[in-house]
């Protein structure tokens, strides 16, 4: 009889290792305009403005820039125990950490998932001010909340049903017509996914991303790294994706980390939530408009941390890329076969 598993409610925090705090905090504080709850010489505890919890995103001071951690946030204190157990079940490393060992965090369990990424369960956590509504704070590029990890794993299907078991479920992916499986997107909070599967080298992690609650602020990050004269910290967009439908930027910390600034996804919470399957040549699919997807948003991703700190070693993937099997950069689609290439992109 399969274990229980926890009753995951979201996505709830990352812990990037960044190499150079300072130049971190300038970017994530001034430029993205996260809320600082605690910081020492060590690390940098940050929150969203809708964010109540302790935290959304820890910043730690280390030598080699990588993904420390990914919390889910459980329904319930008991949630922890059906955690050791469905764990422990699977046969991965599972470990207890007290309130506390993380700042800001009750009583934990943290495990080693089966693809590999340091998974953190809590339910518990300091409650801190609420800046919905301080406007006074508010920059004109003020993010609301963290919304979505997406992680580079080889097996998108396996991956999947992985998830499944948790109870995610699967909003939109991308496929081929021969079944192959590009990428998925997986939810329980209602909303397009609080986890998406980028198919690839593995584990490793793609992005985290912040939620806004218009456009407009996306663009001002836009138009702010352009006054700093840091627009090449810009990867990809600002764009409305054809996936979520949601408006969106990628930026590139100083470490490399990839933030995605993301609003206006849609709805999922009805059990009979329509599934959409993309089609990899469609190249609508990433973004609405057909601009390409740049190479690097394929290839570069963080490494990801064991629960003692090591860099877990990457497993390749041996499905079909997504980046081999689509022309150029995205710049061929359905609606270009006869020229060949769309006029936006000549290289
Ligand atoms: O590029 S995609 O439209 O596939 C996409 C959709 C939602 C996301 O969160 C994302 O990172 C990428
Ligand atoms: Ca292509
Ligand atoms: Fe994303």
């Amino acid at each position: 009889m399969t274990a229980t598993p926890p009753d995951v409610i979201r996505c709830a925090y990352a812990e990037l290792v960044v190499t150079d705090l300072e130049a971190s905090r300038t970017f994530y504080v001034d430029i993205l305009g996260l809320v600082v709850t605690y910081e020492d010489d060590e690390a940098i505890y940050l929150r969203a403005f809708e964010e109540y919890l302790h935290h959304s995103l820890i910043l730690r001071k280390g030598d080699t820039a990588a993904l420390a951690v990914l919390a889910y946030r459980v329904r319930t204190p008991a949630d922890l125990d059906l955690a050791v157990a469905y764990y422990t079940g699977l046969g991965v490393r599972v470990e207890r950490r007290p309130a506390g060992a993380t700042r800001g965090i009750g009583e934990a369990v943290r495990i080693e998932d089966p693809l590999g990424f340091p998974v953190e369960f809590f339910h518990d956590a300091e409650h801190v001010e609420r800046f919905t509504q301080r406007y006074d704070q508010h920059g004109a590029g003020a993010l609301s909340r963290l919304d979505h990890f997406n992680v580079v794993t080889p097996d998108v299907p396996a991956a999947r049903s992985y998830y499944e078991g948790l109870g995610f479920r699967v909003s939109e992916d991308i496929q081929d017509d021969e079944g192959t499986v590009y990428a998925a997107w997986m939810f329980r909070k209602p909303t397009v996914h609080d986890v998406a599967l980028t198919g690839g080298d593995g584990p490793r992690l793609h992005h985290i991303a912040f939620a806004s609650q218009e456009r407009h602020q996306i663009l001002h990050v836009c138009d702010h790294l352009g006054a700093l004269r840091k627009s090449d910290m810009i990867e990809r967009g600002p764009g409305r994706h054809g996936v979520s439908n949601a408006f969106y930027l990628y930026v590139r910390d100083p470490d490399g980390h990839r933030i995605e600034l993301y609003t206006h996804d849609y709805y999922t919470g009805d059990p009979d939530n329509p599934v959409i399957t993309w089609d990899v040549h469609d190249n609508q699919r990433r973004d609405w408009w057909g601009n390409p997807v740049v190479p690097s948003w394929y290839s570069d991703a963080s490494p990801v941390l064991d629960l003692d700190g090591k860099a877990q070693p990457l497993i390749e993937r041996s499905d079909a890329r997504e980046a081999d099997v689509t022309i150029g950069a995205d710049g061929f689609s359905y609606t270009s076969k006869q020229e060949g290439f769309k006029l936006g992109e000549q290289v």
